[in-house]
């Protein structure tokens, strides 16, 4: 039984990882390198606990209850109780295998590592931490609170005991767990990012305008969010880290990211965490930045 959970990593998904366990009653140690990146996501997790008061989904209490059970913390001191890590640092391979290799030696001899990478291969994760057979991939969709998924992705060691005891827990937090393979982007990033990235060569090449792509398939195929929209609130580093792994790990054209993609990235313009990217979030509405 998971009690306690370390979430490594309190930006984006980090922070609503540790939300849906806190409104579960379970003890979450939220870890991140920076101390500011600690204090907005308490701040994000608040606001967050206190849309679903405004809808009656929680009381005041249990925003009360939930904040008590999250732990702020910048060492490791925490690790040596915890029963589960979901690391959810930054997507870039080097960044996590830093982060997973040092985890063993503080760890419970029984503790499951669990990695919300979007698409890096898990087998490969796995196989720098001293327990590849209780290694998985938890990769919950944004934002975690609402979104329904969350994808199991086995390494190619990972056991029986760990698969169903983090299946279990995906239950226990109100998701719905669907198993992907081991390949570059699993399947919702395999299909989603193409589509993105489509959008974006769609705005690079002039087919449409920011605006017009977007309210494209919000109103032609009934996406909550346009493509360009979407890409800044998943994040653009995100996006083109997700589509370099699939161009690197299938080798297809295909799969190369917009050179608009990266040159975005490039300038810092990183979406909806950076105050800019296809729309400039500054004012009180989002203005198309091209
Ligand atoms: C990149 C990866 O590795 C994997 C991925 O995550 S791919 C990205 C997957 N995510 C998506 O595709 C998201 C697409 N967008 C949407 O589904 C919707 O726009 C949305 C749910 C984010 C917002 O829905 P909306 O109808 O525009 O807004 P709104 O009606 O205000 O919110 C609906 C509910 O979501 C909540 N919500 C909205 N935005 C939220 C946010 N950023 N964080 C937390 N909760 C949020 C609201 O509180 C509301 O919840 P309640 O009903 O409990 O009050
Ligand atoms: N964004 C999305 O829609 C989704 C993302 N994911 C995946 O979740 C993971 C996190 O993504 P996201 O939350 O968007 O990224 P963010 O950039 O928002 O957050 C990453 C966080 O990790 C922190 N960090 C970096 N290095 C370390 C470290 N060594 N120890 C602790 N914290 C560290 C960063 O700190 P700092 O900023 O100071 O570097 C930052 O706060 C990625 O693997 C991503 O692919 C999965 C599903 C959806």
């Amino acid at each position: 039984m998971i009690k306690k959970v370390s979430v490594i990593g309190a930006g984006q998904m980090g922070n609503g990882i540790a939300h849906v366990l806190a409104i579960a009653d379970i003890d979450v140690f939220l870890k991140d390198i920076s101390k500011e990146q600690l204090d907005k996501a308490l701040e994000t997790i608040e606001h967050n606990l206190r849309r679903q008061v405004g809808r009656g989904a929680l009381s005041e209490g249990d925003i009360t209850k939930a904040l008590a059970h999250i732990n702020p913390v910048t060492d490791d001191a925490h690790l040596a109780e915890v029963d589960l890590v979901i690391e959810a640092a930054t997507e870039n391979e080097e960044i996590k295998k830093s982060i997973l290799s040092a985890l063993g030696p503080k760890l419970k001899p029984e503790a499951i590592i669990a990695t919300n990478t979007s698409s890096i291969s898990v087998t490969r994760l796995a196989a720098i931490t001293d327990r590849p057979e209780k290694f998985i991939g938890m990769h919950f969709m944004n934002p975690v609170p609402v979104m329904q998924l969350v994808e199991l992705i086995r390494g190619i060691a990972t056991n029986e005991e760990t698969f169903e005891t983090i299946r279990e827990l995906a239950v226990r937090l109100h998701k719905t767990p669907t198993p992907a393979e081991d390949f570059p982007a699993f399947i919702v990033n395999r299909i989603l990012l193409p589509m993105i990235n489509e959008a974006i060569y769609t705005l690079y090449e002039g087919v449409g305008s920011v605006r017009a792509i977007d309210t494209a398939m919000r109103l032609g195929a009934n996406h909550p969010m346009g493509p360009l929209q979407l890409a800044d609130f998943i994040g653009l580093d995100v996006c083109l880290a997700i589509m370099q792994v699939l161009y690197e790990g299938l080798a297809d054209t295909k799969y190369r990211p917009c050179p608009l993609l990266v040159k975005y990235v490039e300038a810092g313009w990183l979406g909806r965490k950076s105050g800019r990217g296809f729309y400039d979030y500054t004012g009180d509405e989002p203005i198309p930045t091209r």
